[in-house]
């Protein structure tokens, strides 16, 4: 079974990952796909370079990342840009990782745009939401990563809204605050008897 695992930026994705990970599925992390083609040699840096000036890589031969996110998520039309090419190579290297999971081994996409993508969702046959309310989303971000408010805000202004999210959901695990690490775990293991112990 092939599982999108999605949610707003800083609501928990990579945590609850890592709890499924844990358990025994195969996680393919696009956020990390990303980082890997645009890396030192990365295969989108050529494309990116042409798209964006020879100035958006940095020194040490891998995207600046600060200076694009600067620029994407201050303009729409920056942002499809950049998708454009990233996302063609995000979803064909995300779909060759996913091919080497074991016969019968869940394997767990972690696509932060799910929502907003008709590929993706073709491509899984179920969606797993981590939920959080919008504040502790920046809490955790600006915490996390030492972006400011401002920032971490304007990405939020590009993503799918909670409620769209919610839609396309079939499970939602809720990680707001007062959910400790213990009970975040506690309700992916729910989760995991449900859709992979009690089915086989
Ligand atoms: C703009 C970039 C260079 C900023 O890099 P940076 O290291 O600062 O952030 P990082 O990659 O860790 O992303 C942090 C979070 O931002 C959000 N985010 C990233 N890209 C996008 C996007 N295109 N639209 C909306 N939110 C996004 C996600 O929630 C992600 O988890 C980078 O995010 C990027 O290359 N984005 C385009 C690729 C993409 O769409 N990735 C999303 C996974 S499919
Ligand atoms: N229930 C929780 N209790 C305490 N800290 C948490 C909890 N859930 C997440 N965090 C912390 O909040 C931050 C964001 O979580 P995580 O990285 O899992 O989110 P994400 O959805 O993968 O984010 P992004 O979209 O930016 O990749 C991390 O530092 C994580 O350790």
């Amino acid at each position: 079974m092939r599982i999108g695992l999605t949610g707003g930026i800083g609501s928990g994705k990579s945590t609850v990952a890592a709890a499924l990970a844990r358990r025994g599925a195969l996680i393919v992390d696009t956020d990390l796909i990303a980082r890997q083609l645009t890396a030192p040699q990365g295969a989108a840096l050529p494309a990116i370079a042409e798209a964006f000036g020879s100035a958006m890589i940095g020194a040490d031969g891998a995207l600046d990342r600060a200076r694009m996110r600067t620029e994407v998520f201050a303009q729409p039309a920056a942002r499809q840009r950049l998708e454009s090419i990233l996302h063609p190579l995000i979803g064909q290297t995300a779909l060759a990782q996913a091919g080497i999971a074991n016969p019968g081994q869940p394997v767990v996409f972690d696509v932060p745009l799910l929502t907003e993508s008709v590929h993706w969702r073709q491509r899984v046959d179920r969606v797993l939401l981590v939920d959080c309310d919008e504040r502790l989303q920046l809490a955790r971000v600006m915490r996390r990563s030492g972006w400011t408010e401002a920032e971490v805000l304007r990405v939020m202004a590009q993503q799918a809204s909670r409620q769209a999210r919610r839609a396309i959901a079939d499970a939602v695990i809720v990680n707001e605050e007062g959910i400790d690490l213990a009970a975040l775990d506690a309700q992916v293991g729910v989760l995991w008897s449900r859709w992979w112990v009690d089915t086989h």
